[in-house]
């Protein structure tokens, strides 16, 4: 019987997409059924029993768990998108990267004022994209439950940046000082 965790599925790839960066590949987690599975049953564990009502996720990666974590507990899904993608009013929040500057927008009318949310990506780094994100949907007046993430960077600060917002931080594996 296999006893992969999900980090295990996870690939490696060093200098990409620069020199100095350790890049953290989910497509192996991914193309994998049980790598799959396993870390979608795995978030969605982690806020059992936690009132949610709209499922929110990071473009572009975190929409890949975010649409099936929406799915498998009955719920509408909202992307997070990178500025100039979405059609509608927007409302449009800078953030920086862990290699370079952004800007992410979230549709005017995605939430409603007191919807509890759950706040998806794939990794957490520096936080600035996830922190991009908790400012758009507290503007829109949403109430996050928590925000989850299969890969956690500690020395990144991220987690300790969301934290510090007062906000549960659950991630299903992290890579530190390597
Ligand atoms: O915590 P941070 O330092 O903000 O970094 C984490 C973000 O970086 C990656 O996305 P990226 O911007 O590379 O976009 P992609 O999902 O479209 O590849 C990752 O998917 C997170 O969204
Ligand atoms: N090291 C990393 N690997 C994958 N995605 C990232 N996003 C920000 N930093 C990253």
């Amino acid at each position: 019987m296999s006893t992969k965790t999900v980090r295990d599925y996870i690939r490696t790839i060093s200098d990409f997409p620069e020199p100095g960066i350790k890049f953290r590949d989910v497509t192996t987690l991914l193309a994998d059924p049980r790598g799959f599975r396993m870390c979608v049953d795995q978030l969605l564990h982690l806020f059992t029993g936690q009132k949610i009502e709209k499922v929110v996720a990071l473009d572009a990666r975190g929409f890949i768990l975010g649409g099936a974590i929406a799915h498998q507990l009955g719920l509408g899904f909202v992307p997070i998108r990178k500025k100039g993608k979405l059609p509608g009013p927007t409302l449009s929040q800078d953030y920086d990267l862990e290699y370079g500057s952004a800007v992410m927008e979230i549709h005017e009318d995605a939430l409603v004022a007191g919807e509890r949310v759950l706040l998806v990506d794939d990794l957490l780094a520096t936080g600035g994209t996830a922190e991009a994100g908790v400012k758009l949907i507290e503007r829109l007046g949403g109430d996050i439950v928590g925000c989850g993430f299969v890969i956690d960077l500690p020395d990144l600060g991220g987690r300790a940046r969301l934290e510090g917002l007062g906000l549960r931080v659950e991630a299903l594996c992290s890579f530190e000082g390597d």
